[in-house]
């Protein structure tokens, strides 16, 4: 039998000691100085260490960049919608159904739009992973380049903030409400891009075609949009879906009362923006914004960003934070809302499986 205590030499601790240190000079210069390195980055970083062409070091991105790529994609992209409806060759077809059984639609739109707005971003930013609604055609690529020039209003509210690509997931709906975009309800239509760093939504850009419309804005950084001045807490207007619905009127009126005014509307940037200081002619207000069925996170991410942004909140129907990395489902339903006690509109809110199952 092997004697249960081991007497090592003075050499032999020397060697021990030494292979020790070997291994945490091997992890501190490598993995952990990179990982102390992007932390010290993550600071505003006015004036700090630059390449060449001004852009983020290899691995790197600067998220006032990404911010600026994100508002350009959505009115690139937004011409492309705006295009095809004008030209009427939409060439609407169902692309499947909806787990409740509603025909979903992809039109050139749709198509179009994805096309410019991803090749748009994956150029300027080809090592962050991006989530789109619609599959890109890799035989059908569109050469577009950032110029990296910044718009001014992004410049001036804006520092640059650098974070590790590999943190960063970017969401595109390159067409939200397209059911209502093959009605001409054009009011509704958004196009959109959502930035999340570690899951979490940090840049919204909701950009309306048919106006010229944009709303962006970043978590800790600044925004072209604000939240109205007043809400009504007491009886609040419920904005919710027209064309994906489900049980929400029914969960909206057992909450507030069967008067509660409820406007059902296309489109979640749509929804999103009904519930800010938007000055524009066909945008409805509300003071609520509640989701009932199942969402995908590229229909949705964009307005929780500029929410969470001006202090509002979009949640789970039972209050949980969404994460914007993995899944593109998301199971929960949403209630957002903005300068209210959101736990409290939670709490207020009937059981949903219960609601379900009557
Ligand atoms: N149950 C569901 N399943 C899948 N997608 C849903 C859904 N409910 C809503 N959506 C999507 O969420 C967006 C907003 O929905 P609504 O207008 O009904 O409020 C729409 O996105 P797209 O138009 O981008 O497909 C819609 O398709
Ligand atoms: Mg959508």
């Amino acid at each position: 039998m092997a004697p249960m205590g081991i007497r090592l030499s003075p050499l032999g601790m020397a060697v021990f000691c030494l292979l020790g240190l070997g291994v945490l000079y091997h992890l501190y210069s490598g993995f952990l100085a990179g990982r102390f390195a992007f932390f010290m980055l993550s600071e505003p970083a006015a004036g700090g260490p630059e390449t060449p062409h001004g852009s983020a070091p290899a691995g790197v991105v600067d998220l006032r960049e990404l911010l600026a790529v994100s508002v350009l994609a959505a009115v690139r992209g937004g011409e492309e919608v705006k295009r095809v409806r004008e030209g009427n060759v939409l060439n609407a077809k169902a692309k499947g159904k909806t787990r409740e059984g509603a025909e979903e639609q992809l039109t050139s739109g749709d198509l179009l739009s994805n096309r410019r707005m991803f090749y748009l971003l994956k150029s300027a930013f080809p090592a962050v992973q991006i989530n789109s609604e619609e599959r890109v055609d890799t035989a059908d690529q569109e050469t577009v380049s950032w110029d990296r020039s910044i718009p001014e209003d992004i410049k001036q509210k804006i520092q640059p903030k650098e974070v590790p690509a590999e943190s960063v997931t970017v969401w595109i709906d390159p067409l939200d409400a397209t059911q209502e975009y093959t009605e001409n309800l054009r009011q509704y239509v958004t196009t959109m891009v959502c930035v999340a760093v570690n899951g979490k939504p940090v840049i919204g850009v909701i950009h309306k075609p048919f106006s010229a419309y944009t709303a962006w804005a970043m978590v800790d950084g600044g925004s072209n949009v604000k939240a109205r001045s007043s809400y009504n807490e007491k009886n609040p207007r419920i904005i919710v879906s027209r064309s994906h619905a489900g049980k929400v009127e029914q969960v909206a009126k057992q909450t507030f009362g069967n008067k509660t005014a409820i406007i059902p509307a296309g489109g979640a940037g749509y929804k999103v923006l009904s519930l800010l200081d938007v000055a524009e002619k066909n945008q409805e207000e509300a003071d609520v914004y509640i989701h009932v069925t199942y969402i995908k996170k590229w229909d949705i991410c964009a307005g929780n960003a500029v929410l969470r942004a001006l202090g509002g909140h979009m949640t789970t129907l039972t209050g949980e934070e969404i994460s914007y990395t993995g899944s593109d489902g998301n199971e929960g339903g949403l209630i957002a809302s903005i300068n209210m006690n959101h736990k409290a509109l939670i709490e207020k809110l009937p059981d949903l499986e219960k609601t379900s199952h009557k």
